[in-house]
């Protein structure tokens, strides 16, 4: 060894010399990594001392396995240690060991690589792997990629909770198994390929549990190098809740709170698109405008909660004689609409008759047990192609109506006969 130390002086690498564990050579890398003032101030010191007592069995254990008297030139597998630098800092060193000769008697020599950034980085790596998984695993939405031909090749465990399966129960299966209509993930399909990605996009989902889910998805397609669709990778998220709140939110503000019928404005909705396929399809459309007859007579006499229970009956009453195609809505206070489309005036002119009779049948009580009944007038007016709007054939009903109340009550009236 002592012909060439100055060659050891020029290696990157840390170089100990040690004999019974003290150190008898140091090199200018081994003084750097140990942040020794000098190789002379290491001479004679422990080599063990420098090593963090975690490590310090584990380091000992190896030197007495390769300080084996001829097992001279065969270093051993190099292993990570913390080493205590005479400043205090820690660092973290690849070592291998080997046994050697020093002045003539044995000796270990050792080789050590600082690796203090490179564990750093690790570290930092490890951490932010972490961080990335608890992220990913706490994520409320869906995780997914699918390959080309739709099959899922990746999903998070978001599924979990979204659908009720294990994400190894959906990989492998294309993503169809779990669309109760075929519409929403051909429109989805459709949708990103015609884009490239969507946001928010609506559709419906069957849970494990048979449970039908409304879902937002998010999503972008995935291209090879050759620019050939790939796939599709995004998330979706469950938004049934918010899906039934706005449902709810829309029944609020279609619905008459009182009869529990379409409010006015809905049923004009309904009526304007009846209206406007008729337009268009030449088919017919009959609309009854019915007022109930003396109803102020009725809040008179028996109050007005009576009167409202009243306007409940006669909402039933009515709806009972309509088909599920039919349409009825309260116009306000206690008056009322009913739309049949695909119905001539005849027709529409009988399905008045049945609503007029089943209103005077109507048994009521008031709360004394008193019984009373109500009567209803209804105009009848039919779709004409020459009308300019809506409001043409809502009129002639309304006229109608004037005319039903004017000629005495219970009892429709048309401004037009049928065959007109
Ligand atoms: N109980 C109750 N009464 C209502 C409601 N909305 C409107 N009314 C009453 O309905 C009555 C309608 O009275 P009028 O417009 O004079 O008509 P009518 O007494 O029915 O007479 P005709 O329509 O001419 O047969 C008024 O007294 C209103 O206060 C309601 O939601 N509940």
């Amino acid at each position: 060894m002592s012909h060439d130390l100055r060659l050891l002086h020029l290696l990157p690498a840390a170089v100990l010399v040690t004999q019974d564990g003290a150190i008898r050579f140091a090199n200018a890398a081994s003084v750097e990594l140990l942040e020794a003032p000098s190789a002379d101030r290491l001479i004679g010191r422990l080599s063990g001392d420098f090593v963090h007592p975690i490590d310090q069995v584990r380091s000992s254990n190896r030197i007495q396995q390769v300080a084996v008297p001829g097992q001279a030139g065969r270093p051993n597998k190099s292993s990570e240690f913390r080493i205590r630098t005479a400043r205090g800092n820690l660092r973290m060193v690849l070592i291998s060991s080997m046994a050697t000769e020093w002045d003539g008697a044995p000796a270990v020599l050792m080789c050590g690589l600082d690796m203090t950034h490179q564990s750093e980085i690790e570290a930092q790596l490890r951490e932010s792997e972490q961080n990335f998984r608890r992220l990913f695993d706490s994520l409320q939405d869906v995780y997914y990629r699918t390959n080309a031909q739709g099959v899922v090749q990746h999903v998070g465990p978001g599924v979990r909770r979204v659908l009720g399966y294990e994400p190894h129960e959906i990989e492998g299966r294309t993503a169809e198994s779990y669309y109760p209509h075929s519409s929403d993930r051909d429109a989805f399909k459709a949708a990103i390929l015609a884009d490239g990605e969507v946001s928010d996009f609506p559709g419906q989902m069957v849970r494990r549990d048979g449970q039908v889910i409304d879902i937002s998805i998010s999503s972008h397609a995935l291209y090879d190098h050759a620019g050939n669709f790939a796939g599709v990778e995004g998330i979706y998220r469950d938004v049934t809740q918010r899906k039934n709140l706005e449902r709810e939110l829309q029944r609020l503000a279609t619905t008459d709170m009182l009869t529990g019928i379409a409010n006015r404005r809905a049923f004009l909705e309904t009526a304007e698109s009846a209206y406007a396929h008729s337009c268009h399809s030449g088919e017919p459309l009959t609309l009854l405008m019915l007022d109930l007859d003396h109803f102020k007579a009725i809040n008179d006499r028996y109050g007005h909660l009576e009167g409202d229970r009243a306007l409940v009956a006669f909402a039933q009453a009515v709806k009972s004689q309509l088909r599920a195609s039919d349409a009825v809505g309260r116009l306000g206070g206690e008056e009322f609409g009913v739309l049949l489309p695909l119905t001539t005036l005849a027709e529409g002119l009988e399905a008045a008759h049945r609503i007029l009779q089943s209103v005077r049948a109507l048994q009521l009580n008031d709360d004394t047990g008193q019984a009373y009944r109500i009567t209803t007038s209804l105009g009848v007016g039919a779709f004409r192609q020459s009308d300019r709007s809506l409001r043409d054939m809502l009129d002639r009903a309304d006229q109608a109506l004037y005319l039903a109340k004017h000629r005495g009550r219970d009892q429709i009236a048309s401004l037009e006969t049928p065959g007109d």
